[in-house]
């Protein structure tokens, strides 16, 4: 998997060895808790789930894939939908 490449359609992510990260800043909590909440729809539907850490109202997100020991093209594809969903919530 060419990582940088896929990178370059997501410039809010980066790589960090067998993780792409990036962190979601929410206009305020509730609104971080709602972002949250939408990411774990998603990733309940794609049964992949990235590792999440809340701090008041910045997000710190985590993705990789487990079974396979590192990045897939799932993990790309929730990279997207996190920053549809970041972005519609004005974050
Ligand atoms: C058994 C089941 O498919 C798994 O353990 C899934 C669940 N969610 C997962 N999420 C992520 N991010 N990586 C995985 O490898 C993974 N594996």
């Amino acid at each position: 998997m060419d990582v940088e490449s896929r990178l370059s359609d997501l410039p809010a992510w980066r790589r960090e060895g067998d993780e792409i990260r990036r962190t979601v800043d929410a206009p305020d909590f509730p609104t971080a808790i709602r972002i949250v909440d939408e990411i774990a729809v998603k990733a309940e539907e794609l049964n992949h789930h990235p590792d999440i850490d809340i701090r008041w109202r910045t997000l710190h997100l985590a993705l990789t894939t487990h079974d396979k020991g590192g990045l897939t093209d799932l993990d790309f594809t929730l990279a997207a939908l996190i920053d549809d969903i970041a972005e519609k919530h004005g974050a």
